[in-house]
């Protein structure tokens, strides 16, 4: 079974026993219906993934393989906050009527910095480090910059990544605030393990461990059906991962320069409603 779908099976089966629920609390997220979407937390949650031994996609749901990818290149690849950038209406209800969500994601990625070595964004500044500095223990990202917090529309959820080469591994952690479970567990994890295979591609170096340490892992009330039906499914076997191995610079990766090969997928019937 794909260790993605055993990992989520394991954490969610923790929040809903053993978590803390916040119906006594004042909460932000509305649903559409403009009630209050409470949910029920674990705090402090760490899952590793092994990207040599399969590629961490969950089976009990099909994910939009494509669309998280297109999501991540239009946040790390074209460093947008405009949702006319992005191939999915995923972003929609957070955007403004010009589509901007503000200085958040995107903006954050694309801003440039002066570094000793000249003037680079982030993305750009891992790119050269993993190429010329793959001993540094200095390779990060970090969205969450609160100047410009009041300003974004949605605060970054997965906001940090720290890159590490081990030999001639890439390994990744991904930090995360918050973390909408049934919404957003698999499809942040599959993307982000993306972006490690397409950053190991492109710096001469294999793809290693993606380590997610998520701090409120958290199941809204009305996913709770929902995620008890998923769980209770018997997972199939993860695909394969095949990347376009001709692309060597990371803007010239597409949606279609990586495929699940072989995915096999329980399908779901009901659309997952997302707090806002
Ligand atoms: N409450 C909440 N949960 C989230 O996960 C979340 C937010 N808000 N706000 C910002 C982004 C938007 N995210 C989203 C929102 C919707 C889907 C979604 O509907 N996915 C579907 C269809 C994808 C498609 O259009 O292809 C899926 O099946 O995965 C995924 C991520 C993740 N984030
Ligand atoms: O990539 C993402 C983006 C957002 N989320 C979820 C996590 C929360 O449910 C909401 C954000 O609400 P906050 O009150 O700001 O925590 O969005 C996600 O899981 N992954």
């Amino acid at each position: 079974m794909s260790r993605a779908d055993e990992l989520f099976i394991e954490n969610c089966k923790d929040i809903l026993s053993h978590g803390t629920w916040d119906t006594d609390l004042s909460v932000r997220p509305r649903w559409a219906d403009g009630e209050s979407a409470h949910t029920v937390k674990r705090f402090g949650i760490v899952n590793r993934y092994d990207l040599r031994a399969e590629f961490p996609v969950q089976t009990i749901r099909r994910m939009a393989f494509k669309s998280s990818v297109d999501e991540l290149l239009w946040i790390w690849q074209k460093k947008s906050n405009n949702i006319h950038d992005l191939g999915s209406r995923i972003w929609d209800a957070w955007a403004d009527e010009a589509g901007s969500i503000g200085k958040a994601y995107g903006y954050q990625l694309g801003v440039k910095h002066h570094y000793a070595e000249g003037d680079m964004d982030q993305v750009d500044r891992v790119l050269y480090d993993l190429k010329r500095n793959p001993s540094s223990r200095r390779i990060m990202t970090s969205l969450y910059n609160h100047h410009d917090l009041s300003e974004m529309a949605l605060y970054p959820c997965a906001w940090s990544v720290t890159f590490n080469v081990t030999g001639k591994t890439l390994n990744a952690i991904l930090n995360q605030r918050s973390q909408d479970m049934l919404t957003a567990n698999g499809w942040n994890v599959m993307q982000y393990a993306a972006l490690v295979h397409m950053l190991a591609q492109v710096s001469g170096l294999e793809a290693g461990e993606l380590v997610h340490v998520i701090a409120d892992a958290h199941i809204y009330d009305r996913h709770v059906p929902i995620v008890e039906e998923i769980i209770a499914r018997t997972p199939y076997e993860a695909p394969r991962l095949v990347m376009d191995t001709s692309v060597t610079d990371f803007y010239a990766f597409t949606r279609d320069s990586l495929k699940l090969e072989g995915y096999q997928s329980h399908p779901l019937d009901v659309s997952i409603p997302v707090a806002v």
